[in-house]
């Protein structure tokens, strides 16, 4: 279990921001997606997680042994809990296999050749290996990244916008063939999720971040059915939030969701256009996936709804 109690974390430049995370558990084994607006803390969460920024106040445990922060060692960072980095200092002008030989060192050449060809295969990079750093697309240096992190067999994997860099292609591919690695390896995994449609595929549990505290949490499900703030409602994609009474002048007293602040809520495919009770002026048709949604204007309100 990570147990993280009483975290609090500001930068000495800045004012306006704080980390300020009083209780958060994650069992060992779970796979967790942290999203939020951008600069909400995710990713100075995550750099408290692996060790590499030194908490103002309270405590980081794994598996009882509290994580030191930056300033209690030489090299800031841990053996057990290891954030993949971008930036992993690797020379651009070898191969590579041979940056990634550098990472492992208790082996003999060819079991450790063996390793590596163990992961490049595993995230579907084998012909990768023989190219230099250097010839290497942002995407494509993504997984190595992650390939290098996974060869230092961490028992807590930390990862910020592992996708970022990935084209839709490569992350549709992506996304369910790492699934199946960490379920099978039953890896901790935390992952900072630029885009919280990611994190809905990829992880068992959500935490939204709002200015530096932990806004709400829950499975995929809970938080896009059952959303507790209107900030999360937002993160999940094309919504429409009404006042209660001018959704009800517009649809009647039948609800999608329950109010939250005294706002209705709903995505543009749970809506139809015919349960619209007033007139409207068509500004466009979207296509969509296996529907068309329509842009409309009701009452000087402008609304997404599906055919
Ligand atoms: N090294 C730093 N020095 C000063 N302020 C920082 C530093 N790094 C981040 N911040 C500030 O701390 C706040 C939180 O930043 P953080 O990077 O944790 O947010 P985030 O949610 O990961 O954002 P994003 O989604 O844009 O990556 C922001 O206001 C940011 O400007």
């Amino acid at each position: 279990m990570l147990v993280v109690q009483n975290l609090t974390y500001a930068y000495t430049s800045s004012e306006s921001f704080q980390l300020d995370v009083p209780e958060w558990e994650c069992p060992e084994g779970r796979r967790v997606a942290i999203v939020g607006k951008s600069g909400s803390g995710k990713t100075t969460f995550l750099k408290c997680l692996a060790g590499l920024l030194q908490p103002d106040s309270g405590t980081i445990r794994w598996k009882d042994e509290r994580v030191k922060g930056a300033d209690e060692r030489l090299v800031p960072g841990n053996d057990r809990i290891k954030l993949v980095h971008q930036d992993f200092g690797q020379d651009p002008h070898m191969k590579v296999v041979e940056n990634l030989r550098k990472y492992i060192l208790q082996h003999d050449d060819e079991a450790r050749a063996d390793r590596i060809q163990k992961w490049l295969n595993e995230l579907a990079i084998e012909e990768l290996g023989s190219r230099k750093t250097v010839q290497l697309s942002g995407g494509q240096l993504q997984r190595v990244a992650l390939a290098q992190t996974l060869l230092a067999e961490p028992e807590v994997m930390l990862m910020d916008e592992p996708f970022s860099n990935l084209d839709p292609i490569h992350k549709q591919e992506f996304i369910p063939s790492l699934r199946r690695l960490f379920d099978r390896e039953s890896t901790t995994l935390i992952s900072v999720m630029h885009d919280p449609m990611d994190a809905l595929q990829m992880a068992e549990r959500v935490v939204v971040f709002s200015d530096g505290r932990i806004l709400e949490e829950g499975t995929p499900e809970e938080l896009l059915n059952a959303p507790k703030f209107l900030e999360t409602v937002r993160l999940f994609g094309a919504v429409n939030v009404l006042p209660e009474a001018e959704y009800t002048a517009l649809f009647g007293e039948q609800a999608v969701h329950p109010t939250i602040d005294g706002f209705r809520w709903f995505r543009p495919n749970e809506m139809k256009l015919d349960n619209l009770v007033k007139d409207y002026h068509l500004i466009r048709r979207i296509p969509m996936p296996g529907e068309t949604w329509l842009e409309l204007e009701v009452d000087e309100t402008i609304l997404v709804v599906s055919e």
